[in-house]
């Protein structure tokens, strides 16, 4: 069984007269509830395969599957339904709407997918990340250990197939950071996700089931 799978990928960016090709032929499956960490030098594409993988920029050959769904063969129009429904995003500066408090930043997911009680589901992920006396609480009136956890509380709320993670704890110290990822592989493991995350981090890769290393285009 295989949950996400990436085909002969192809990608390069062109700029002006020159083109930066970033995979040539990329080929790598996860399978479900696996828990993979990738590394890799700056700029050898980790942003880029995670982009791709959610959709948000297209591969020039290839194709990705996610849980059987080829985005060759989705539309344009249903692009960003298919990932707010299928994904669930951890960025290193956390991405929280400014305007929304803790909770409805949490619900946010339920605008797009069909959840059941989405505030009470809400309720419950931010008790378990504990912060359930920080509900009506603004992201700028939490500490960023705390928006993080909302950020994880908010990409696991739909149930999806999977979660990519960019440098979850790219932005905090290191006690902190450590706290964050004990929540975020506790829920994961809790609720069988699976996880594609990219770090820097030796420690933080450790803690997943297998560690790859972008290089020239390939994951080895
Ligand atoms: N939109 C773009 N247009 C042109 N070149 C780009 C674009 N996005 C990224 N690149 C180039 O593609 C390469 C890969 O970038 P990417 O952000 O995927 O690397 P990365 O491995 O995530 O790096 P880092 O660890 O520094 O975040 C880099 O050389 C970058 O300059």
């Amino acid at each position: 069984m295989v949950v996400l799978e990436i085909k002969s990928l192809k990608k390069a960016y062109h700029q002006s007269s020159t083109s930066i090709e970033i995979f040539k032929d990329l080929n790598f499956h996860v399978k479900p509830g696996q828990k993979i960490a990738i590394m890799g030098k700056s700029g050898s594409g980790k942003s880029t395969l995670l982009s791709l993988i959610s959709g948000i920029i297209k591969a020039d050959d290839g194709d990705i599957l996610l849980d059987g769904t080829s985005y060759k063969q989705l539309e344009e129009s249903q692009i960003n339904d298919f990932r707010a429904s299928n994904i669930g995003f951890v960025f290193q500066n956390f991405h929280l709407v400014s305007y929304l408090n803790a909770l409805e930043n949490v619900m946010l997911p339920a605008k797009v997918c069909n959840i059941s009680n989405p505030k009470e589901k809400a309720k419950e992920l931010l008790k378990s990340v504990g912060l359930e006396h920080r509900l009506d609480h603004l992201p700028s009136q939490l500490s960023g250990g705390e928006k993080q956890r909302v950020a994880i509380a908010r990409a696991l709320i739909h149930n999806p197939k999977i979660i990519l993670a960019d440098e979850p704890s790219g932005n905090l110290d290191e006690e902190t950071g450590i706290a964050v990822m004990d929540k975020l592989f506790e829920l994961i493991d809790k609720n069988n996700t699976t996880l594609v995350l990219v770090t820097h981090s030796k420690e933080v890769a450790l803690r997943c089931e297998k560690t790859y290393e972008l290089s020239q285009g390939n994951l080895v």
